[in-house]
């Protein structure tokens, strides 16, 4: 099976990306493996399947797979690189995309300028919605971590996320704390995990190491996570500019119940084609 792509980034997380509307796409975890092997394949940390929408007032569907092959719900450097990609390939006409996901409807658009705004849902705080062990839900959560007791927020973004608050990013336990916490068994599912440096009320830098990914230069819904805990917490203004290893985001909430918006760029690197199978 030969499939064309794109190959993009958002501040250097990196997709692949598939269009499924003109193209017959199956792919096995295995597949994607393959294609996600950054030696014997194109290499990413996700790749993004476009598919025609489910319901008639939606625009597209698009899937999204870690590169260990996992399917998982949400992915926000990918929202912007999807809708840079569907205007780019003209299949819509369209400036705002109503793009089903696996965990609800999300809205990206590109003004004339090339400047990409997400709509990223309302994040969702209680225990059985993150997933996340635990009796009720809390600003925070004490877990153990290496055998050492840490505080951590948790939230869902449509995917999971926990953000631990660090003093100097620079010195984070980010790979050594990272995959303990993406495997911990307070999250069913496991979780991204966030470690957020606060510069001030309006500035954070962000690293994350991502659920089936590892540490990635940015992370979408993470700088998202990141930004909620820290307003509910007290730390932060409702606009944020996060700090990514990759580059810049900015990130606004107004609070319970309201949608958090996102806005960045997205990068096109080169079009391909390849043959499937033979990724190796
Ligand atoms: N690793 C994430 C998916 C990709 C999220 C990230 N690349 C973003 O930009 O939000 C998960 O397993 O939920």
């Amino acid at each position: 099976m030969k499939l064309k792509f794109s190959k993009m980034h958002g501040l250097g997380n990196d997709f692949m990306v598939i269009d499924g509307v003109r193209q017959t796409v199956s792919l096995s975890p295995e597949h994607i493996r393959e294609l996600g092997d950054r030696h014997f394949g194109i290499g990413f940390d996700q790749l993004l399947l476009v598919e025609p929408a489910h319901q008639p007032e939606n625009d597209f569907c698009y899937r999204i797979y870690n590169n260990d092959g996992s399917e998982v719900q949400q992915c926000g450097n990918g929202a912007r690189c999807f809708v840079k990609f569907v205007i780019e390939q003209q299949l819509t006409a369209k400036r705002a995309i109503r793009v089903e996901t696996a965990r609800g409807v999300i809205v990206p658009e590109m003004d004339l300028t090339g400047r990409i705004v997400v709509n990223m849902g309302i994040p969702r705080f209680t225990p059985q919605e993150i997933p996340f062990l635990a009796d009720t839900a809390a600003l925070a959560y004490p877990i153990m971590l290496s055998g050492k007791p840490y505080q951590i927020a948790a939230l869902s973004m449509g995917n999971p996320h926990a953000v631990l608050r660090v003093e100097d990013l620079a010195t984070a336990e980010v790979a050594t704390l990272g995959p303990v916490l993406e495997s911990h068994p307070s999250f069913p599912e496991r979780v991204n995990a966030g470690f957020m440096q606060v510069i001030k009320r309006n500035e954070i830098a962000l690293r994350v190491y991502e659920r089936g990914a590892g540490e990635t230069l940015a992370c979408g819904t993470g700088a998202c996570a990141a930004v909620v805990a820290g307003i509910r917490q007290g730390w932060l203004d409702h606009e944020v500019l996060v700090h990514a290893r990759g580059g810049d985001l900015t990130i606004r909430w107004q609070g319970e119940g309201h949608a958090v918006m996102m806005s960045g760029p997205a990068v096109t690197v080169f079009t391909g084609e390849i043959e499937i199978g033979k990724a190796s």
